[in-house]
């Protein structure tokens, strides 16, 4: 035989009492089936309670729902019209008898314990009663007689060897299909309704399977099983298919509110397994629940990850503990004295604290207690004041083949200081199956994403993306994103979760991730107002786990978001190259963050758009060679301009076109004053190892700084007036077999760049269209430096190189 529970929303609509029908009449042995009160009824029957106890006539309202619920029910769940009537009659009874307790409490504005157990205890009186006349053959039995309960410490404790003697001779010989309302009991001494608290049908089917030898107890409800983790929290959360009894214990004591923690108890003494499974899903396997551990290989070492929000730790401390006997047992039995529960305790070796978490609503209470208890070593000095630090949050992993696995805290804690998240307090028992740690609050979200990512193999990987800037590199990244994803996530396990878009003035934040079939208008009618202060405090509030800030603009008041992102744990890429290119200082504070953070600061595309230039060095340079010089053509802009002039195209209208075909700076006038050249050329040169500054660069520049001093549009209008002079320089260099290029040059950290005449015999004459080139010497590349060519500007291969800057920080193959 077997015992099947179905909890509240199993038995809370027509629809699955219907499935509960359906399940129930498929199993073949005789099975007892436990249901709870239709879900949500027993909360109601509190609050109707409550409001009667205080004179409130609202209660009759919520009495009248009551009653509409289960009529509807029964209307909706029993066809047959004979049995239907009968069971209305006999539900209207229950319902008139509940229904004169309230008024009783309404009358006398009093609730005891023994009248609110009562009157909580229609709840499954009644849905067993409809159950038991949809079900097939199904007998009704009444709980009451067969639980009983003794009073101790004030709670009702069940009084286990009344009840299995009980239980055997009420199941004898056992029906087909027995029917049992949960959660309710009687007092062994006094005959008066009692029961086993919240949660407690979970617990009245574990002792009727106990009892009566059952071969599997199912809890059926509305999840597929225990999950590796809250999916609310965690999208990438799957369900558990086999645990321990110690681990489902451990999981669901610490906050996994698939059973009733006591339901464990009574069937692992017998080793009666336990099966966790869906109503509404009932093919889907479930988690099966034993003895057996079981080490599958492949699988997570851990089994799962919960969490208890309402923490506070409470902290003992003072000199004079080291050494002194009874300190502990002082603390815990005030503790117990005063009824405060403990749920985590961490002492250091060093003995001069004890620090220990409680829920924050008995934090007053305790640190009071405390002091006083300790009054007396307070007054002398040996000890300090009782502290209490509200608004925390415990998390537990909890597996038993952590069991003398080395590694699992080195890894748990590493993944947690790679999020930025410091850890208070922290706990594990030498059975080794659950590492208990204490975070703040606000951090509880990151933690649990973190540590999942990090232990799980979920189907997949996600990085959080936030996009500054939805231009021409910006908007053609996000196009690659949006057709590459489904490849990453079938092929790489990579998840590319965009949950930031914003342009100059608004931000679109998303935690469960923007749809990029449409984010331009959803940016433009659903943004937020914004600003680059804005952006970085949204980012930072909303504190998500592998993520990384992409700046697409060109903005130094974005590029100065930088430092806090980063310290706030937030990777950064940036085709932006504002940053790279400030002040030596910043640029060396920002890769040492990076560093000391352990995320990335990367920022390829800053030189040569696409071109794997910066990588190269940096390969280089790890493997332990020495950058001596540089030479390059490094703007795509002024090498299409000087490829594109013609007889028929002037200098101001290839500026145009550069600009239209994308390879131009957002201001053009960067491109042709050489300062985006300089720029390049000093990241260069810091990635080589020379602590270079923009001033220090040496310039011979071709356009007269006049033409830079104005607006945009006065630049548009003047620089037409440069074409004659560049057309007749143009024909001379043509003449001579020269075309112009705009050089960098660096030499053991001395940088200049100009603009050159080469010859044909140049490597850098042959340089199509807005390519660039470099050629790097170094020691080992001497006589022939390592050149490294392509396209150097435009939409597309800077936005694949700033792809490839997301997808290394992801490190997936
Ligand atoms: N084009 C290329 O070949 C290469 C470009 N780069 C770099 O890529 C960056 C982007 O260039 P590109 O796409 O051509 O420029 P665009 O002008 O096309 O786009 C810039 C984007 O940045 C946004 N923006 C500007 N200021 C802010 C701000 N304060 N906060 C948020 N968003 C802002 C703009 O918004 P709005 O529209 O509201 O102004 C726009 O969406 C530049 O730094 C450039 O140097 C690097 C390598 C090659
Ligand atoms: N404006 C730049 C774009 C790449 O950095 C260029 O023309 O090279």
């Amino acid at each position: 035989m077997k015992v099947l529970k179905f909890g509240g929303t199993s038995v809370g609509s027509v629809n699955s009492i219907l499935s509960v029908k359906k399940i129930v009449e498929a199993i073949e042995e005789p099975v007892i089936v436990v249901v709870s009160a239709l879900g949500g009824i027993t909360d109601k029957l509190l609050a109707t309670s409550t409001m009667a106890s205080k004179g409130d006539l609202a209660y009759e309202k919520e009495l009248s729902e009551i009653i509409a619920r289960h009529l509807d029910v029964i209307e909706g769940v029993i066809e047959d019209k004979e049995v239907r009537i009968d069971v209305q009659k006999k539900v209207m009874a229950l319902l008139d008898e509940l229904s004169n307790i309230f008024k009783g409490v309404y009358l006398i504005n009093d609730l005891s314990a023994k009248t609110s157990d009562t009157i909580v205890s229609y709840g499954e009186r009644l849905s067993s009663l409809i159950v038991s006349n949809v079900i097939k053959d199904a007998k009704l039995f009444d709980s009451r007689k067969y639980i009983k309960t003794v009073k101790q410490f004030n709670k009702h404790i069940v009084d286990f060897d009344l009840t299995n003697k009980l239980i055997k001779e009420t199941f004898s010989p056992l029906p087909k299909v027995s029917l049992v309302p949960g959660f309710i009991s009687s007092s062994t001494e006094t005959g008066e309704v009692t029961n086993l608290g919240r949660g407690g049908s979970d617990y009245t089917a574990s002792i009727l399977a106990t009892a009566l030898d059952a071969n599997t107890l199912e809890i059926w409800t509305d999840v597929d099983g225990f999950m590796t983790a809250d999916p609310r929290v965690i999208s990438s959360a799957y369900v558990i298919d086999r645990l321990t009894f110690t681990e489902a214990m451990e999981l669901c004591n610490f906050g996994a509110k698939v059973i009733y923690p006591p339901t464990i108890y009574p069937v692992y003494h017998k080793n009666i397994p336990i099966r966790i499974l869906n109503t509404f899903n009932p093919t889907a396997p479930g988690t099966y629940i034993s003895k057996e551990r079981v080490k599958e290989e492949g699988k997570a070492i851990i089994k799962g990850i919960s969490s208890i929000n309402d923490t506070c730790l409470i902290t003992v401390q003072g000199l004079g503990m080291v050494g002194v006997i009874g300190v502990n047992y002082r603390i815990f039995k005030t503790l117990a004295k005063n009824g405060i529960s403990v749920f985590m305790v961490s002492q250091a070796s060093s003995e001069n604290n004890t620090t220990f978490a409680v829920r924050n609503a008995d934090a007053d209470l305790a640190v009071q207690v405390l002091n006083d208890e300790f009054a007396l070593e307070r007054a002398q000095g040996d000890m300090n004041d009782t502290v209490a630090e509200k608004d925390l949050a415990t998390v537990a992993i909890v597996g038993e083949n952590m069991k003398r696995t080395p590694g699992i805290a080195g890894k748990l804690f590493g993944t947690l200081g790679r999020a930025g998240i410091s850890v208070i307090a922290c706990a594990q028992g030498a059975s080794e199956t659950n590492i208990s740690f204490v975070i703040k609050h606000k951090y509880l979200r990151k933690a649990l994403n973190s540590i999942h990512d990090s232990f799980f193999l979920s189907e997949y990987k996600v990085l959080n993306l936030f996009i500054a800037g939805v231009g021409t590199v910006g908007g053609n990244l996000l196009e690659q994103i949006r057709i590459q994803q489904p490849k990453l996530m079938r092929q790489n396990g990579l998840k590319l979760n965009v949950v930031g878009i914003s342009n100059s003035k608004k931000a679109l934040l998303c935690r469960e991730g923007i749809n990029l079939d449409n984010y331009l208008e959803e940016l433009k009618e659903n943004g937020e107002e914004s600003n680059p202060e804005h952006l970085c405090e949204e980012i930072v509030k909303m504190n998500i786990f592998n993520s990384v800030f992409v700046d697409c603009t060109a903005s130094p008041d974005v590029a100065a978001l930088y430092e806090t992102l980063m310290n706030n744990n937030v990777s950064v890429v940036a085709a932006n190259k504002e940053a790279a290119s400030s002040s030596y200082d910043n640029y060396t504070k920002l890769k040492e963050t990076a560093r000391h953070r352990d995320i990335k600061f990367l920022f390829e595309t800053n030189v040569g758009a696409g071109l794997p230039i910066i990588n190269t060095m940096n390969d280089l340079i790890n493997s332990g060679d020495h950058i001596l010089k540089l030479e390059a053509v490094l703007s795509g802009t002024l090498n299409y301009i000087f490829n594109t002039i013609s007889a028929d195209i002037p200098f101001s209208e290839a500026i145009h076109m550069a600009k239209e075909a994308g390879y131009a700076e957002p201001d053009p006038r960067i491109d042709l004053s050489g300062k985006d050249v300089i720029r390049k050329l000093v990241i260069l040169a810091r990635e080589a190892g020379y602590p270079v500054e923009q001033a220090d660069v040496k310039r011979n520049l071709f356009i007269p700084e006049k033409y830079f001093e104005g607006s945009l549009e006065d630049f548009w209008k003047n620089i037409k007036d440069t074409d004659a002079g560049f057309e007749e320089k143009r024909q001379l260099l043509e003449a001579e077999g020269k075309r112009f290029r705009f050089v960098a040059k660096m030499e053991n950290g001395a940088c200049e760049v100009g603009l050159q005449a080469v010859d044909s015999h140049h490597p850098f004459y042959e340089l199509e269209g807005s390519n660039n080139i470099i050629m790097i010497s170094t020691e080992r590349y001497h006589e022939y430096p390592m050149i490294i060519k392509g396209y150097g500007a435009g939409a597309d291969v800077t936005a694949a190189g700033v792809f490839a800057d997301i997808i290394s920080i992801a490190n997936i193959r």
